[in-house]
């Protein structure tokens, strides 16, 4: 049973092979996000990792300093120093544990680097969980494409080309509540760049998840006015022999982002020990666009939105509060051709596919460079 109407659920312990397969196929091909509950970490390492996060960014920041992210994007990234979408800095700070972890000069912070035995293996463990559920789905995704089993999951060695990111976005004093503007945003508008993304919000009751995670989804897909079965007979939508699928051909989503033909719709927050999944653009290269990379954004809670007036009548009581998430974001390896599906399972081998790698880098740059050229928002205008 789904918890909510249109973001679907599935069960790993108790629903039928068939019928995860089935949620996986009406999920991606339509809404691009679902639910998994009982699968994935223990619900006590979710929470240990929230306190992790907590404790980490509770540092002075001359210390949060040292670990500054370089370019592969991993350690950590300050308040407004990223966009993920157009127009807005992201007021969110990360700490990313991936490539860049690897490097042994690099410093670490707590609890990563620590001597702290159990908390290395609440990590490791964590992690480990992570990995095999995200190998779970991905033999489900290529079940669905009629595709071997080990098609995706073969791609992915699982070493730190994954990243696994805590994610902070700080509450605001009553003042910068007072100031916050339409350039205000969590996390801008934006469509994940890997295969799979796992979604964790804090289910520990002393630190709890807060609303403010929107999807950008079709109307039809929210009001159910229409059947989305995937159509797995697409053919690629390039016919050109000479033209690469390097052209975001099926990264058609962000065009949609003025259609009066979609709407942004509020993630459900899963029940404890629960998580949200959702595709990237990896993935949606690698389907030929059967599964849906959706953009999602980040709102303050009370951004002029969709809440409702009793939700924001508790906001405004309660004062705007940190939010705190945590996504395992998982990557193929870098060499690894994004070569598209045909139909019957066939694999696309006669253009040049663009790579996991270059995908990858270019995204992070563009994240980068957006951010750039949006000045700091100045709250004395
Ligand atoms: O914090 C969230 O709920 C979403 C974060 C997200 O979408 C991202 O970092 O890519
Ligand atoms: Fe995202």
């Amino acid at each position: 049973m789904s918890f909510d109407p249109v973001i679907p659920t599935i069960d790993l312990s108790s629903d039928p092979p068939e019928k995860q397969a089935q949620t996986i196929k009406d999920a991606l091909g339509s809404v691009g996000f679902f639910a998994v509950l009982n699968g994935g970490p223990k619900v006590e390492d979710i929470d240990a990792l929230f306190a992790y996060s907590e404790d980490f960014f509770s540092l002075p920041m001359e210390e949060k300093e040292k670990y500054l992210a370089g370019s592969s994007g991993s350690g950590y990234t300050k308040l407004l120093s990223q966009a993920l979408g157009e127009g807005k800095r992201d007021h969110k700070e990360t700490f990313s544990y991936g490539k860049y972890c690897g490097i042994k000069e690099q410093a670490m912070p707590y609890p990563f680097s620590s001597l702290d035995e159990i908390a290395l293996q609440t990590i490791r463990r964590f992690y480990k969980d992570c990995h095999e559920v995200s190998e779970k789905l991905m033999e489900l995704f290529a079940q669905v494409l009629e595709l071997p089993e080990d098609h995706f999951k073969q791609s992915h060695s699982f070493g730190l080309n994954t990243a696994m990111s805590l994610i902070h976005y700080p509450s605001l004093d009553v003042e910068g509540k007072k100031q916050l503007s339409e350039k205000d945003i969590r996390a801008g508008a934006h469509q994940d760049w890997g295969t799979l993304t796992l979604l964790f919000q804090s289910t520990n009751p002393f630190l709890p998840a807060q609303p403010g995670l929107e999807v950008h989804l079709p109307k039809s897909a929210i009001y159910k006015t229409q059947d989305f079965s995937p159509n797995l007979t697409t053919q690629p939508k390039s016919d050109d022999p000479n033209s690469a699928s390097t052209n975001l051909d099926y990264a058609s989503h962000r065009s949609n982002l003025n259609s009066d033909e979609y709407e942004w719709y509020p993630a459900p927050v899963p029940p404890r020990g629960g998580f949200l999944v959702n595709v990237g653009l990896a993935m949606e290269f690698w389907s030929s666009g059967i599964y849906k990379a959706t953009l999602h954004r980040v709102l303050f809670p009370n951004s002029p939105s969709s809440h409702s007036e009793k939700e924001q009548d508790e906001e405004e009581e309660a004062g705007l509060v940190d939010r705190y998430s945590l996504a395992f974001f998982v990557q193929p390896d870098d060499n690894v051709e994004l070569n598209p599906i045909l139909p019957g399972g066939k694999i696309d081998y006669t253009k040049k596919a663009i790579t996991s790698g270059e995908l990858f880098n270019t995204k992070l740059k563009e994240s980068m460079d957006r951010s750039k050229n949006i000045p700091i928002p100045d709250k004395s205008e």
